[in-house]
């Protein structure tokens, strides 16, 4: 059922139980075992736009990469509150399968329901954004309509603060300890970022959303990586506060969607609600240095308000090639970058992954930015007059970044 009233019905799967969220839509064809345990989905019910779901089944846990971290799953367990899918694989076959996605959700307590229209629960969202929802799966006759209603009612997303369920409780250290430290601070991090700083060449210092800058810099780091995570960025006041000292400081810092909109608003930009999101792997960005345009995987239902980047330092570096959002930025004097698309990807393609290799050239350079604003000034492809008619007009719901 949805806060206007409309309810969907159709065959239950995972946990019965009730639960209520708000509902959001990703349009990704593939991996539903990194995208459910991604703890950006937090507080959220998940409809999946592609009609078959877990035709691979869910592999294991105890499968680990190089580093030691899971291969298939992004954190410990299944982040959103509930499933909303077309048609379930009863039937699971991949050499990787150890359980159906059914099983995968029973274990884990989370309800899903197959069989709906998840087409019209799109297009719902779409036009009136994004929603609260409650969710009833029952094996005990019908559900009380009034008691869903009330469910819906009373359910909650903005405004909380998740960090708490999502983040490390204490330090935790990954990756060879001879290498130099990356410090991570944990907002509901994927384990595809901790792979990727390692990757890079670092050891990786994982911290609660909290750590003041003191504890931070008592590990000594050449880095700091804001991580992705749930929730709106205001409430995050804590790692704003941290962030705005390592603006300060000039520490190289990178931020990652959640941590990408907690900078801005560290530096003094504002971040506001987009209508319905951006969730999924094909969503198109042109890195603004030279024009050039990358397919990136987002899970994101806030942005950074591009005119309120004005007078901060910070400069949009990733624009969205779909509504002209800003997808990343960096700042002028500092050596500081952010993007609100997930170069991990994980799932989805791995063109940016060169976000990490950039940091680390930053980190490299003595904290210096060498292809940065410089590159943007004089951009190689020339914007057309009709382009920038585009670009400057501001579309319903969403704040134009400037080009
Ligand atoms: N993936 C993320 O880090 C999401 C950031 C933030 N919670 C948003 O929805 O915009």
């Amino acid at each position: 059922m949805l806060e206007d009233g409309i309810v969907f019905s159709g065959i239950g799967f995972g946990y019965p139980s009730e639960i209520a969220g708000e509902v959001v839509f990703n349009t990704g064809m593939v991996g539903y075992t990194e995208t459910l345990t991604d703890p950006s989905y937090r507080g959220q019910i998940l409809c999946m736009t592609y009609p078959l779901v877990g035709n691979y089944g869910v592999p294991s846990f105890d499968v680990k990469d190089e580093y030691g971290l899971p291969k298939f799953f992004e954190s410990d367990r299944i982040q959103v509150k509930a499933l909303l899918i077309h048609d379930l694989s009863d039937v699971a076959s991949h050499w990787s399968c150890v359980k159906t996605l059914d099983q995968w959700l029973y274990e884990q307590k989370i309800p899903g329901i197959y069989g709906i229209d998840t087409r019209e629960l799109t297009k719902k969202l779409r036009v009136h954004g994004v929603m609260m929802g409650a969710i009833a799966v029952s094996d005990k006759g019908p559900v009380d309509d009034a008691r869903m209603r009330k469910l819906v009612s009373g359910a909650k997303y903005e405004g909380l603060n998740f960090m708490p369920e999502v983040s490390t409780s204490k330090p935790q250290e990954y990756g060879d300890k001879d290498r130099p430290c990356v410090v991570l601070l944990d907002t509901g991090t994927k384990y595809s970022i901790i792979r990727n700083i390692i990757r890079t060449g670092f050891r990786v210092v994982r911290m609660p959303w909290d750590a003041p800058y003191e504890q931070i810099m008592s590990y000594d780091p050449k880095g700091v990586v804001i991580s992705n995570g749930p929730g709106d960025p205001k409430v995050c006041t804590s790692t704003i506060k941290t962030a705005t000292k390592l603006i300060k400081t000039s520490t190289p810092t990178l931020g990652i969607c959640l941590g990408n909109q907690i900078l801005a608003l560290a530096g003094g930009a504002d971040t506001y609600k987009l209508k319905f999101g951006h969730r999924g792997q094909n969503k198109p960005c042109v890195d603004l240095r030279n024009m050039q345009s990358y397919v990136t995987s987002q899970n994101h239902g806030y942005g950074i308000d591009p005119e309120s980047l004005d007078g901060t330092g910070f400069k949009v570096w990733f624009a969205n090639a779909d509504d002209d959002t800003v997808e990343g930025i960096e700042h002028s004097s500092k050596p500081v970058i952010a993007v609100q698309f997930h170069p991990e990807a994980s799932p989805g393609p791995y063109d940016c992954m060169f976000v990490f290799d950039r940091f680390k050239q930053i980190i490299d350079a003595g904290g210096r930015i060498t292809d940065g604003v410089k590159a943007r000034e004089k951009p190689k492809k020339k914007v057309t007059a009709e382009k920038k008619k585009k670009t400057t007009r501001k579309k319903e719901g969403r704040k134009v970044a400037k080009r």
